[in-house]
């Protein structure tokens, strides 16, 4: 394989999946690279899982290759686990980081620094056309912090302190955070598939 198909319109996410796969000789394209463009996949799903497949298997029946699709979120226990699944669309669907976080932010004003536990979850779909979907999932622990700071990765980023560090997930390096995210993780699970797919 040399190709695979990223069913995703988040051109952060898309940016660590084309680093991700460099390191197998792989080129990843995400949906805006595609000549033809499809109507956005609605997310009706409950869980990461029930997404991740939507976005894969409809745009693997769409073009009869490969998909992977990346359903992900942040989990804050203060919140019982949300935004979860609705991460993107937290303040509203315009979709907007600088909103989200607000959000966020302002809900756990009255909450103390050690009660502030979140984890960044990572859920992936490969749909391939005639087989059963694959799926591997990834998390990284960690707090939200009282004030965002740093420009690197995206969403939640500049909010986030993951476990063992006294920096964000923004003030890390792209490769830095690629080594602990949670996409790492759940790619570190479909290496097997990746292998599976060179025999
Ligand atoms: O569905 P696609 O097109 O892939 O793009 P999306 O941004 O809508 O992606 P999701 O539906 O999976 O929502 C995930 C949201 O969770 C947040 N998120 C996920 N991974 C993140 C990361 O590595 N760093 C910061 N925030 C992240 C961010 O707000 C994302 O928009
Ligand atoms: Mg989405």
């Amino acid at each position: 394989m040399d190709k695979i198909i990223i069913a995703t319109k988040n051109a952060g996410k898309l940016k660590e999946f084309k680093a991700f796969f460099e390191e197998y000789d792989i080129t990843a394209y995400g949906l805006d690279e595609l000549s033809q463009q499809f109507d956005e996949i609605e997310e009706t799903g409950t869980t990461f899982e029930e997404n991740a497949a939507l976005k894969a298997e409809t745009m693997a029946g769409h073009l009869q290759v490969p998909v992977l699709a990346d359903d992900s979120g942040l989990e804050i226990d203060a919140l019982e686990g949300r935004p979860g699944v609705y991460s993107a669309r937290y303040a509203g669907e315009e979709k907007s980081d600088q909103a989200n976080m607000d959000k966020v932010l302002e809900e756990l004003k009255a909450v103390s620094k050690e009660e502030r536990t979140a984890r960044f979850v990572c859920v992936l779909a490969v749909s391939q056309p005639g087989k059963e979907t694959f799926y591997a999932r990834g998390h990284v622990e960690g707090k939200i912090t009282d004030v965002p700071s740093g420009e690197h990765g995206f969403g939640y980023d500049p909010v986030f302190q993951p476990e063992g560090y006294d920096k964000t997930m923004a003030e890390l390096k792209p490769e830095e955070k690629n080594q602990i995210s949670h996409r790492k993780q759940a790619m570190v699970h479909l290496e097997k598939w990746l292998n599976d797919q060179a025999k």
